[in-house]
């Protein structure tokens, strides 16, 4: 009980802290709940008195009673109606905010992390967990209602006849246990149903979107993942449905107690009306009552306990923010030093191994890369030439001084200003699906309005006649204009966003151009050379003619730097690269 205190004050300071609950609401919302449970209570009494009146034919009390009664009703609808607009206007800022929230997160978190298939799962999990914030506040209001209501017409049936008060209470209470028993298996069956929900959804999208449709028809891949989505679909019905029966099960006993009550009391009632120690208006008045206190009773333990699964999920997500934000101060700690890049990068013995894998991605590189070199790096599948470039770029962070950009470790260096200075176009680069604009202005966001700029890096890339509407071209499947364009398309557009930056000193090219013809891609990125001269541009690709231009070339294998040099030492070692280069030379006759 203890921990369960202590979580709903954490969340309470959590809540005032960061979501700024708007106080003239919240307290508008109490007082209109308070006054409601004040008025289901007159309205015990009103009744009450109404068919007294009624048995001692007192046609103008009558009459007065009816108009109170009506009058109490409409003050209560009134107030109601208010406090649910002001609360759903609440709720729609709130879960505005939570969604800011969560892209927080997701910015704050390490590449790695969110590269790691753990990651979808907790990223429904913290959504899920996220609205739950707010869930917590309007139970406690309600929670306040509930007291009210019960305490009210618990003092009532206390008045009347002292055994009624002791049924209700009981009955109130046991349904309430029973709610309080099933939360511990709700919380988990919630948590399972989420996951779940992460691969029917997968599968759901593979069988429609229009993506996925060329290879879903020619290879008749239909059946095959129809049949996955089913599963995983019945499974979450099968949860859902589990979930469902809990929840009935407690409905059910706690109706059956009450019906089982209410007739207990029916028949003491009308005994003391036939012994004459209570009028017709009492029976009326202690049934209302009864099933007030009963409900209201169960409501609180119901409501506890909701509050309680609720403080379970934001429990975890603080964990997870708690973490998030370690790792992100540690990161604003060290990284102290400005980005400076005037000689060289030296890579010492750097190895990195992904959490989910045993063998390590790089295994002991050693390498230097001097300021306005064009090194290019190839090497077959899974070698590890993404992976070192994602480390050299400060994408992924290394612990130990095995990466100095002018000896400056770049773990103290600040990446913030690195990535200011460096870009890369990566094989899996973003189709944006809004205008053409966006896709060229992505390299360098504060030139989206310069047209001129943009018009020209476009025809840099061989584009500038490819749009019937120019920079404001829609592209994708977004809107009902838009047009789609061919893979090469999009890679020239993507390359586009490196001609409009700057001031970088480190270019990265991740085999952007595959899906060029040999000889167009040669063409490109002589162009980007020649762009790019005395910056320093590193380029992975497959082709060898276009790491023959290179300064340098490395060629990695298993992690490992195989060889290194220029294209005439490397074909005078007649290695790996000699290979490469008699398999592909016929393309650059
Ligand atoms: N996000 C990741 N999580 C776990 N393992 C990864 C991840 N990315 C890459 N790997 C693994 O690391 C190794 C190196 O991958 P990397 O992408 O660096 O190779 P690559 O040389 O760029 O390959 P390719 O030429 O196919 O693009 C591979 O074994 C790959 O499976």
């Amino acid at each position: 009980m203890k921990s369960f205190l202590q979580t709903v004050k954490t969340t309470y300071d959590a809540t005032s802290r960061v979501y700024r609950f708007n106080k003239t609401v919240v307290i508008l919302s109490l007082l209109a709940y308070i006054v409601s449970a004040l008025q289901s209570n007159l309205s015990v009494y009103a009744s009450k008195f109404i068919v007294d009146q009624l048995t001692l034919q007192n046609l103008n009390l009558l009459m007065g009673g009816i108009a109170l009664l009506i009058l109490f009703q409409l003050l209560r609808v009134g107030l109601d109606s208010y406090a649910q607009l002001k609360s759903r206007k609440m709720s729609l800022e709130f879960s505005i905010q939570c969604e800011n929230q969560l892209i927080d997160l997701v910015a704050d978190t390490d590449l790695i992390e969110k590269e790691h298939p753990r990651f979808k799962g907790d990223f429904s999990y913290w959504s899920y967990s996220n609205s739950k914030y707010y869930d917590t506040y309007s139970i406690a209001i309600s929670l306040v209602k509930q007291i009210v209501l019960a305490a009210l017409s618990l003092f009532y049936l206390l008045h009347s006849y002292w055994v009624t008060a002791l049924l209700a209470l009981l009955v109130g209470t046991l349904r309430g246990i029973y709610d309080l028993r099933a939360v511990r298996q709700r919380v988990e069956i919630d948590e399972q149903l989420i996951r779940i929900t992460r691969s029917h959804h997968y599968y759901y999208d593979l069988l429609t979107t229009s993506e996925t449709q060329k290879e879903m028809m020619l290879f008749q891949l239909y059946p095959h993942f129809r049949k996955r989505w089913m599963d995983k679909k019945t499974e979450w019905a099968k949860l859902q449905i589990k979930l469902d029966k809990i929840n009935h099960q407690r409905i059910f006993r706690g109706e059956l107690l009450s019906i089982v009550n209410t007739g207990l009391v029916s028949v003491i009632t009308a005994y003391l009306i036939y012994k004459g120690s209570l009028s017709i208006g009492d029976y009326v008045a202690i049934t209302m009552a009864l099933s007030m206190t009963e409900n209201n009773i169960s409501s609180m333990f119901s409501s506890f306990s909701r509050l309680k699964e609720f403080c379970t999920h934001i429990e975890k997500l603080k964990l997870i923010e708690g973490s998030t934000q370690v790792a992100v101060s540690a990161e604003k700690q060290t990284q102290a030093e400005p980005f400076i890049f005037e000689h060289d990068i030296q890579i010492r013995e750097l190895t990195f191994r992904y959490p989910n894998q045993d063998k390590p991605a790089i295994a002991g590189i050693n390498a230097q890369i001097k300021k306005g070199e064009v090194v290019a790096i190839l090497g077959e599948n899974g070698s590890g030439k993404s992976t070192l470039i994602k480390l050299l770029l400060g994408l992924y962070r290394t612990h130990d001084d095995s990466i100095l950009y002018d000896g400056v470790s770049l773990k103290h260096i600040d990446r913030f200003q690195m990535w200011n200075k460096s870009s890369a176009i990566f094989q899996d680069f973003i189709r944006y699906m809004t205008q053409v604009r966006d896709n060229i202005a992505a390299g360098h966001i504060d030139d989206i309005d310069n047209s001129e700029k943009l018009n020209r890096m476009l025809a840099r890339v061989g584009l500038s006649d490819t749009f019937k509407h120019g920079l404001d071209n829609r592209l994708g499947f977004l809107e009902d204009d838009a047009v789609n364009l061919s893979g090469g398309q999009w890679q020239r557009l993507a390359l586009s966003r490196v001609f409009v930056r700057d001031e970088d000193e480190l270019v990265v090219f991740d085999e952007p151009t595959a899906a060029l013809d040999p000889l167009s891609e040669v063409r490109l990125m002589n162009d980007i050379l020649g762009h790019f001269k005395g910056k320093t541009v590193l380029l992975i690709s497959h082709r060898v003619g276009v790491a023959r231009n290179a300064d340098r070339i490395i060629v990695m294998e298993r992690g490992r730097i195989a060889e290194t040099g220029t294209h005439e030492e490397l074909l005078a070692r007649q290695g790996l690269y000699s290979e490469m280069w008699n398999q592909q030379k016929q393309w650059y006759d």
